[in-house]
């Protein structure tokens, strides 16, 4: 069995749960109350800048120059097209590209983002990449779910979220991500491969912990 199935089998409990999500699902029943998509933009945002800097770890630590220019278009990608659209939302909401920036993290934005960093920074490739798939992985499956149901993909405002990553060209990126993770943990000892898993689970627990601070708009308990 290849590694990648392995890590599906570990968390498809939670997938299913990020599915049933009532951000998701409104999402794609276009029932999402608008302040609610507001404040998951804005973190969202935030994360993102933060995902861009676990890309361009990916760079420093790839093995081969092919996975290196990857790595580097990925961080280029992120900041021109992903944060892109984030910018264009935050337009249609009267945000200003250097409020985005200036807005701070939230709980579970701020938890995700530096438990990412952190596993880029001290660990090797393959838990970097451990740390990073379920957010790519986990988005395509949503895309690809919500693309599916009538009309979503046309929604005046959620739409081109969804179109986005339920796209092809995304869903090259999961599986190349998927690929690559697998490349690295082949031949890896029993330990090790268990460790990969608990990153894995870890980040992809935080998934379903984003959709859901950002459903309840969720800041520090004290307003200070
Ligand atoms: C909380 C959160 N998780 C995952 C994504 C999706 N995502 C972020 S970076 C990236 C790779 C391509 O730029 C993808 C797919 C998101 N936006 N927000």
């Amino acid at each position: 069995m290849k590694f990648s199935q392995r890590l599906y089998d570990k968390v498809k409990p939670i997938w299913e749960q990020n599915h049933a999500h009532p951000f998701v699902q409104g999402m794609g029943d276009g029932t999402l109350a608008k302040e609610k998509f507001r404040f998951y933009m804005i973190q969202d945002y935030l994360y993102l800048i933060e995902y861009a800097k676990v890309f361009a770890l990916g760079a420093v630590k790839a093995t081969d120059v092919k996975t290196m220019a990857r790595f580097a278009e990925l961080l280029h990608s992120t900041l021109s097209e992903e944060m892109e659209l984030h910018r264009q939302y935050a337009k249609k909401f009267g945000i200003a590209t250097q409020e985005l920036e200036e807005a701070k993290p939230s709980p579970t934005t701020l938890a995700y983002t530096h438990y990412m960093l952190h596993v880029s920074q001290n660990g090797t490739l393959a838990e970097l990449v451990a740390a990073l798939l379920p957010c790519m992985w986990s988005y395509w499956e949503i895309g690809k779910d919500l693309a599916k149901k009538k009309d979503a993909c046309d929604h005046e405002f959620y739409g081109e979220w969804i179109t986005m990553y339920a796209s092809a060209e995304f869903g090259q990126l999961a599986t190349w991500c998927i690929n690559l993770m697998d490349e690295h943990a082949k031949g890896k000892p029993e330990p090790e491969l268990r460790k990969l898993e608990e990153i894995f689970l870890n980040t992809t627990r935080f998934e379903y912990m984003f959709w859901d601070m950002a459903y309840h708009e969720e800041m520090w308990p004290n307003n200070g």
